[in-house]
């Protein structure tokens, strides 16, 4: 998942329900991709009766007429366009967008509107509907009866979505609505695409494991551009089902369609908790990470996805193990209380603003710092929390909590605690990690790390206990609570974070070894490896300057020692 903290479809039916369609993978792998799609994609796509739209998410009403109230005593009403136009009606992560198009042309789209769950609508008579889209209202004269049906069944799928929706109920509009608008962005999944450790690591457990793949059907939670799903075909994959809630679906499918793999891939728009398969899966392959693994809650909505496994599937990855570390780093600690440092000035500008450095204080040590470190600023051996995908319910996702017990290697003073994770694609054939350790190449996941307010001084030896409490909310993301104790004393010290809110730290810059790890006269040992390197090079040597290039092997004697001219 992104990095960037995202955070915040159509589904298009009960979430409960399980397969309503018995087309096998071999008839389905027969039939052309058309086919398929009418076969499988209206159960999909339906929520008992169908939504309206098309396999890709579409749809669209010709010939209405729309018109707005010009006397509201008189009930009178006038022409809002002249002619009949057309409703272009497309998936949105919230609802259905409609584009009012002029002439019946889909080039001419004058306004587009959201139809939500929210939105006020009646019918009036057989072929009339009223709408009122944010404070536009109008009244829509379909050309005949069933077109005003199916406009009637698209609202009424709209309406049905929210409140059956685990997802929906776990997140806040506002919060889901920016979570998929970016990643409906293709730069957004450039930059996953990009991290080349995450996407090859990916390929390479997918491949490697071929026989998991072979022949099989696969589901591909949250597929954005598709790429996973292009790796369980290359694979040997026979269907991938690829669910995509942003408006990334559209831009899968065109991939799909210009890599010719309609006949395998299937991009279905539409939310996990929303959506009908019409069958069960071999496979389920995801990438729901977040900052911290747990960040944006989608390993919920994976977790979810396992309603389709058949029994004896596969999850690929199949486990996350979240690593915790107290550290200590002053420089960090002194970066974030010098800026909260600003509010306790009583004269700026002439103004007292020492009122708000408490506020200030509490704002910036709320924020978790994303960025990279040298591990050996971890003060003790992480622990570790495992996540398992195969076995752990998306009840367990909600309060997480994890016991620490560290035993301090290093005297100092412990700043906070340090966080990253690994996942595990348990294959057939074979065992592939995907790691975010510090001592790991870096990816867009980076490491994270959770400040105290007020640090601890702790000594080698000594035993320092505590908890992480991760509780979700719904913003997508956890309010993160850590609880350092030293055992056998009085100190203590805790803060709570906002993980939805996190500061990137990272500048691209190399981590620097923490201070005071130097055992050796870091000036000597430099000479003495130029020193060395000196002796290896000494046949390089010409009049004294180095000359790049040359080797032992060459005899430079004629061409430099004795120039002919
Ligand atoms: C981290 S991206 C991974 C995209 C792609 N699988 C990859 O590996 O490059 C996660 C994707 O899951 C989608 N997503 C998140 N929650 C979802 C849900 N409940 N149902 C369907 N898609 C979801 C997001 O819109 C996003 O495109």
């Amino acid at each position: 998942m992104s990095a960037i903290s995202p955070n915040t479809s159509a589904s298009i039916a009960n979430s409960s329900s399980t397969s309503s369609s018995s087309t096998s993978a071999a008839s389905a792998a027969s039939l052309s991709s058309n086919a398929i799609a009418a076969a499988i994609l209206p159960v999909a796509l339906s929520s008992s009766s169908s939504s309206g739209l098309s396999a890709s998410g579409t749809c669209s009403f010709n010939g209405v007429l729309i018109s707005e109230i010009s006397d509201e005593s008189k009930l009178e009403f006038s022409p809002k366009h002249k002619g009949s136009c057309s409703l272009l009606c497309s998936y949105d992560s919230q609802g259905v967008l409609i584009k009012i198009a002029l002439d019946n042309s889909p080039t001419n789209v004058i306004k587009d509107y959201l139809l939500t769950a929210d939105t006020d609508s009646a019918q009036v008579g057989r072929k009339t509907f009223a709408v009122s889209f944010d404070n536009d209202n109008y009244i829509l004269r379909f050309p005949t009866e069933p077109e005003q049906l199916r406009f009637r069944k698209l609202i009424d799928h709209v309406k049905r979505l929210r409140p059956k929706s685990v997802f929906s109920q776990r997140t806040e509009e506002s919060s889901a609505s920016q979570y998929f608008q970016f990643y409906g962005y293709l730069s957004q999944q450039q930059n996953m695409m990009q991290d080349y450790v995450r996407t090859s690591t990916y390929q390479r457990a997918i491949l490697g494991n071929a026989m998991d793949f072979h022949n099989k059907i696969v589901l591909d939670v949250g597929a954005g551009s598709g790429i996973l799903s292009f790796f369980a075909v290359q694979a040997g994959a026979a269907k991938v089902y690829a669910i995509e809630a942003s408006n990334m679906a559209q831009y899968a499918q065109q991939l799909v369609e210009s890599n010719h793999v309609q006949d395998k891939i299937f991009v279905m728009p539409g939310k996990i908790e929303e959506i009908d398969l019409p069958e069960q899966v071999d496979v389920i392959i995801s990438e729901p990470m977040g900052y911290m693994l747990y960040n944006e809650r989608m390993l919920e909505t994976y977790l979810h996805a396992r309603k389709w496994l058949k029994p004896n599937g596969k999850m690929f990855p199949t486990h996350g193990d979240l690593h915790v570390a107290p550290f200590s780093d002053e420089a960090l600690y002194s970066e974030q209380y010098n800026k909260a440092n600003f509010w306790y000035q009583s004269a700026f500008h002439g103004v007292d603003l020492t009122t708000l450095h408490k506020e200030g204080m509490k704002e910036y040590f709320r924020q978790p710092i994303v960025d990279t470190f040298d591990i050996r600023i971890c003060m003790a051996k992480s622990v570790r929390h495992v996540c398992d995908f195969m076995r752990d319910s998306e009840n367990d996702l909600h309060n997480i909590d994890i016991p620490l017990e560290f035993h301090i290697l290093q005297t100092g003073i412990c700043h906070g605690l340090a966080f990253w994770f690994d996942v595990e694609f348990c294959g057939s054939s074979q065992q592939v990690w995907l790691s975010t350790s510090p001592t790991a190449p870096l990816t867009h996941w980076y490491q994270v790390r959770c400040l105290l307010p007020m640090p601890i001084f702790i000594k080698q030896g000594q035993v320092l206990t505590g908890r992480v409490l991760l509780e979700a909310n719904r913003r997508q993301s956890y309010d993160v609570t850590i609880d350092l104790h030293i055992e056998g004393t009085l100190i203590s010290s805790s803060n709570t974070l906002d993980l939805k809110n996190p500061y990137f730290r990272y500048t691209g810059a190399a981590p620097v070894p923490p201070p005071g790890t130097c055992t050796q006269s870091p000036s000597e040992q430099y000479w003495s490896q130029i020193d060395t390197q000196g002796q290896r090079t000494t046949g390089n040597m010409v009049n004294g300057m180095a000359v790049n290039g040359l080797t032992d092997s060459m005899d430079i004697s004629h061409t430099l020692m004795h120039p002919q001219s």
